[in-house]
């Protein structure tokens, strides 16, 4: 009798249930699963994304990975179903050079409801997106540019160096973080738009700061933790009408998003006063990137209906059109090019700051490094000096060629990654994956790679926690620190295959000439460097925001 009791219905139904949940969601993952003869980066890793969620969300997932691999060799899990891998070879030319897909990590970075080159998960939309803008970014056109020779030097001339002389004169320390975003933004917005539609935050702090405001509310540091890694989770609750972030933040920003659409707006002026011959082309004043996308969209067909998103069906709650920010409707490719347009500005001011900002600490803390950059750069047959009389700025092929001043950018770059944090893509359907030693990884299985631990493998960078410029350079004083051959391919700063940076010459050269200003003429060293330790994130500035430094002028030295 007391048998047939404990056998009824419910508590079968009970013992059924645990048994299916202790099969498929302990033992399973734990012991039967292709995963589970890779090493847990946490014993908790095989039966649960709760261990990885929550190392995520106390930004500590850079540094709890990267001891992982130093514990587990080059692949290990993260979660029953992802992955963390830190080598080349079936690693990151795998993943990444094959064009693995994208997750909805990346849909944080949609504008106006319309998914632009960088978050566009899918292969194909991406590379019709890659496509169109791809030649104003490749090397030999930045490097032979006119536009953006015209705009180097203006900017530089006008803007950059009369301020940090101004510094040294009065010996005023300056926040160097402040200016490089500003810098970033101006030189970028500049390519875009046409110098007289550019920003210029470099002269002008009051916008600076208004825009840095709306730029904050727009992308606070906390939304990334829940619209990049628990995107679903946070809409659903948004929906239950809890709202773990700013209301504004998960629809949209209308200030912000504005803003790109009503540059857009003007450089749209500028062209039409080009075409109708009011105004010279002159190199600099010309919206090279956006006439770029307008031309090539004109030709594609596009959808009468932004693609619908989170942010557009908010609008539409709120009872308006998403393209009627503004107060001016947009038709969709307009929106299509803002969207792309605001996401690169993001893309610069999130990224080439950051870089600088290292650049500037490490050559401050490194006199004798200064000093011989600052011999290279005047030994350029045109010296980027301070006040000559024809504002001349050297070539940018002979500025590119200079060896240490690549290598300092690339040591930097190694060190201190503006995005150290995880790319996640996932496996392909239809067939099975090998990374590293490990073949058979199911597809829908969730992979990443950190440039924070590949760019520390002591076999490849020795004294990997060193900033040591000269492993990039080909000369006996590199052998200390030359490792193996191999390290152009661990390099990963700007990732890599089809999804890799679309700015990274761009943002190289853009950053030679900045530093090739700077350290010709100056000489800098640190007064406040308190909060310098990069943050653990997707992309890491310093913890302090801040970088203060003192300029002099340069020595007059012969070097
Ligand atoms: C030092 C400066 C920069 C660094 C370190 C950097 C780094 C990166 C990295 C690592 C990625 C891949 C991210 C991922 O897939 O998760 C990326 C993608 C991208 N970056 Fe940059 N970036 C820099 C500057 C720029 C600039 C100046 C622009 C635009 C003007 C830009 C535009 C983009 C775009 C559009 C993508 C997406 C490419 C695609 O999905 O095809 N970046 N960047």
């Amino acid at each position: 009798m007391a048998l047939i009791e404990f056998l009824s219905v419910p508590s079968v139904t009970l013992v059924a249930i645990s048994i299916f949940v202790l099969v498929r969601h302990i033992l399973y993952p734990a012991f039967f699963s292709p995963l589970a003869k890779i090493p847990n980066a946490h014993p908790l890793a095989a039966i649960t994304p709760a261990w990885i969620t929550w190392i995520r969300f106390t930004n500590v997932e850079n540094k709890t990975v990267y001891e992982a691999h130093k514990r587990h060799g080059p692949v290990v899990r993260l979660g029953p179903s992802e992955l963390s891998v830190n080598c080349v070879d079936h690693g990151i030319k795998t993943i990444y050079g094959k064009g693995f897909e994208k997750t909805n990590f990346y849909s944080f970075f949609a504008n106006y409801g319309i998914l632009n080159m960088f978050s566009s998960l899918q292969s194909h939309p991406h590379s019709t997106k890659k496509k169109r803008i791809s030649n104003v970014y490749s090397k030999s056109h930045l490097l032979g540019s006119a536009d953006v020779q015209a705009i180097v030097s203006q900017i530089i001339h006008e803007r950059i160096l009369p301020l940090i002389a101004n510094k040294a004169a009065t010996n005023t320390p300056i926040d160097v973080f402040i200016l490089y975003q500003a810098a970033a933004l101006d030189l970028t917005s500049a390519y875009f738009f046409g110098l007289p539609v550019g920003t210029n935050f470099i002269q002008n702090d009051d916008a600076r700061n208004k825009w840095l405001q709306q730029y904050h509310k727009s992308h606070p540091f906390d939304a990334i933790f829940w619209l990049q890694h628990i995107p679903g989770l946070t809409l659903f609750l948004a929906k239950l009408g809890i709202h773990v972030l700013p209301k504004d933040r998960i629809w949209f920003n209308d200030e912000f998003d504005a803003w790109c659409l009503n540059l857009c707006a003007r450089a749209e002026n500028l062209l039409a006063e080009v075409d109708s011959g009011t105004d010279e082309r002159q190199p600099g004043n010309f919206p090279v990137v956006y006439e770029q996308l307008k031309r090539i969209t004109k030709k594609e067909k596009m959808s009468e209906e932004p693609s619908i998103h989170l942010k557009e069906s908010a609008a539409r709650q709120k009872g308006r059109e998403v393209g009627d920010l503004l107060d001016v409707p947009r038709s969709p490719q307009q929106l299509e090019i803002a969207s792309e347009l605001l996401d690169q500005l993001v893309a610069t001011h999130g990224t080439l700051p950051i870089t600088l900002l290292y650049v500037s600490w490490e050559l401050s803390r490194n006199p004798e490094m200064q000093r011989r950059l600052r011999a290279e750069l005047k030994s350029l047959p045109i010296p980027l000096e301070y006040g000559s009389a024809e504002k001349s700025i050297p070539d940018a092929r002979t500025l590119d060629d200079l060896p240490l001043l690549h290598a300092v950018i690339m040591e930097t770059l190694r060190l201190h990654p503006a995005i150290p944090g995880g790319q996640p893509r996932v496996t392909p359907q239809g067939s099975v994956t090998q990374v590293g030693d490990y073949a058979g990884i199911p597809p829908g299985t969730l992979v990443n790679s950190y440039a924070w631990s590949l760019h520390r493998n002591p076999d490849v960078f020795p004294d990997p926690e060193g900033w040591h410029p000269e492993r990039w350079l080909e000369s006996e004083e590199s052998a200390t620190y030359q490792g193996s051959d191999k390290k152009e391919r661990w390099f990963w700063a700007f990732s890599s295959g089809s999804r890799m940076c679309v700015g990274s010459n761009f943002a190289m050269q853009v950053m030679k000439f900045t530093l090739a200003a700077l350290y010709t003429n100056f000489f800098s060293t640190i007064v406040d460097d308190e909060g310098i330790e990069q943050m653990d994130g997707y992309i890491a500035g310093p913890k302090g925001d801040k970088l203060v430094l003192a300029f002099k002028p340069a020595p007059q030295e012969t070097e």
